[in-house]
């Protein structure tokens, strides 16, 4: 159930299942149906329900709805956006079913202001444009009321694939959806208006999605814990693997200490800091299960990878900028060894993102890089100034670059260069703190050295980190995330098991 499905998508879904037999008019029975079931679990009869519906199907699923809800006995009244006579097809057929007992009204805001529960059934998957005159003043309506707020589908004025507001949107207390979640559920600000999100059956059926290509995830455990190994009996420390992070001067080494901390938390065998030899003291005083090596510039960087038992490098955090960064990134791309590229290992190849991505590609080891959207423009120009979809941003920029892409954020998505898409929901707002992003990379390196492969590893990285947040709660400091991990890791060891 983690697919995702843009309104497209979702639109090829349902053309499947009714060229395989089932009638549109069953699916929006259907739809309406759990919508009004949504509502009758929430409120007692004697609870004013208004629904407010727009011209097409998101609206007939409004018209089966209120006609389900009116049959149970609740109060309910309904009102339509746009013109009656102009419903085409099923909506049509569901708005003359509710007009033979009860009456289309138009849109009466004290009424909406005045109602328990408002479903809000304007518009849905078929959203076209910004919404202006009626349907914005039927939306802020709605915003205004008291009452509980259902959608159906999507939050009308919410774009299902980009989760962005056209115009002015709904906001919803649930949304229910039908089959699968939409990208639009989970990407800012999109998210914000959805509230729950229930996902109803309505007789899709799920083999549809192989015909359909669906490659956009909610980042859930599912996704990647059969990737996952807690450590086993019969293992010892070098079978997971031996994670190197690469330090900074010595103003700015707190940052590979933060990485290598989390790295070794998260799992990884050993743990090594690669540290200047002037930063060595700062290190090595502050440093305990954590080990260190002093390493000059990219040439001791090499010798100390020549022992390939050092599978996975972290590389960019307080590292910084400059032609001895790119050196150095360099030289970890140069072997077979799992690579984590975060901050200055980023910037650093600014004036030369080609240059980067060709010593990417053809690795058979993984490549995650983890940007925020700043150090994404700086390698991605044309992607981050093309009004793309955030999922379609890092799509393509793992495409191009070979990496597995981790584009941060409160709505962080992580990408493949084969097309797979995550996005990830439970990143904590406090999460946003100084050294937060090194912790995700050390914890990203130190499942890519437990032999996780890149999209997998990124994906739990990002899900452990929000969920760190979540436990460690409000007030948190960067170095609170690898002791909360712990309790992380020993619920998804109770959950594998
Ligand atoms: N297909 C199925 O079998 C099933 C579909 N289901 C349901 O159908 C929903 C999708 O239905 P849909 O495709 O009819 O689109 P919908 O969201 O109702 O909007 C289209 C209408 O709105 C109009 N319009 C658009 N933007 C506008 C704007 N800014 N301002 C004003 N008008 C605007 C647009 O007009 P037009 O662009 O043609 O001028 C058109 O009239 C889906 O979300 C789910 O709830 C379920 O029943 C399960 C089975
Ligand atoms: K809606």
């Amino acid at each position: 159930m983690l697919e995702l499905l843009t309104p497209s998508e979702m639109g090829e879904a349902d053309r499947l299942t009714i060229a395989a037999g089932t009638p549109g008019a069953v699916l929006m029975d259907r739809a309406g149906l759990a919508v009004a079931d949504a509502v009758a679990t929430r409120h007692p009869l004697g609870h004013r329900i208004v629904v407010v519906c727009g011209p097409g199907n998101n609206g007939g699923d409004g018209f089966v709805a209120a006609r389900v809800l009116a049959g149970r006995g609740y109060p309910v009244r309904l009102m339509l956006v746009g013109e009656a006579d102009r419903l085409k097809g099923d909506a049509a057929d569901a708005a003359a079913r509710w007009r033979q007992r009860l009456p289309i009204e138009p849109l009466d805001k004290a009424a909406v202001a005045a109602a328990d529960v408002v479903v809000d059934a304007l518009f849905g998957a078929g959203l076209a444009r910004p919404l202006d005159g009626e349907a914005a003043e039927a939306v802020a309506a709605i915003n205004a009321g008291r009452g509980e707020v259902v959608a159906v589908d999507l939050p009308s004025g919410i774009n299902g694939e980009t989760g962005a507001v056209m115009g002015v949107a709904v906001k919803a207390d649930v949304t229910v959806t039908f089959f699968r979640r939409k990208p639009g559920h989970f990407l800012l600000p999109g998210r914000e208006y959805a509230g729950r999100v229930r996902v109803a059956d309505i007789g899709i059926q799920p083999d549809v999605l192989t015909t359909i290509g669906a490659r956009c995830f909610l980042n859930a455990p599912g996704l990647w814990r059969e990737h996952w190994h807690p450590p086993a009996v019969s293992g010892h420390k070098y079978v997971r693997g031996h994670a190197v992070v690469v330090s900074g001067p010595v103003a700015t080494t707190g940052a590979a200490r933060l990485a290598a901390g989390a790295a070794l938390r998260i799992g990884a065998g050993l743990v090594t800091v690669a540290s200047p030899p002037d930063a060595l003291i700062v290190n090595a005083s502050h440093l305990t299960a954590v080990m260190v090596r002093s390493v000059d510039g990219a040439e001791g960087l090499a010798g100390l990878l020549a022992d390939h038992r050092l599978n996975a490098v972290v590389i960019g955090p307080g590292l910084g900028t400059g032609p001895e960064t790119v050196a150095r990134v360099a030289t970890v791309l140069d072997g077979p060894r799992a690579v984590v590229l975060d901050a200055d290992a980023l910037t650093s190849h600014r004036d030369d993102p080609a240059g980067l991505f060709a010593r990417i590609a053809g690795r058979s080891h993984p490549v995650v890089m983890t940007p925020h959207d700043g150090e994404f423009a700086r390698l991605f120009p044309d992607i981050a100034a093309a009004g793309l979809p955030k999922t379609d941003r890092a799509r393509q920029a793992a495409a191009r670059s070979g990496a597995v892409v981790v584009l941060k954020g409160a709505d962080t998505v992580i990408a493949a260069p084969d097309g797979r898409t995550a996005i990830n929901d439970n990143a904590p707002p406090w999460l946003a703190t100084a050294g937060s992003g090194d912790v995700l990379s050390g914890i990203i390196g130190g499942l890519v050295a437990e032999g996780m492969p890149g999209f997998e590893a990124a994906a739990m990285g990002v899900w452990a980190h929000g969920a760190a947040g979540e436990r460690a709660g409000i007030g948190l400091i960067a170095e609170d995330l690898a002791p909360a991990l712990r309790d992380v890791l020993r619920a998804l060891a109770a959950d594998a098991s």
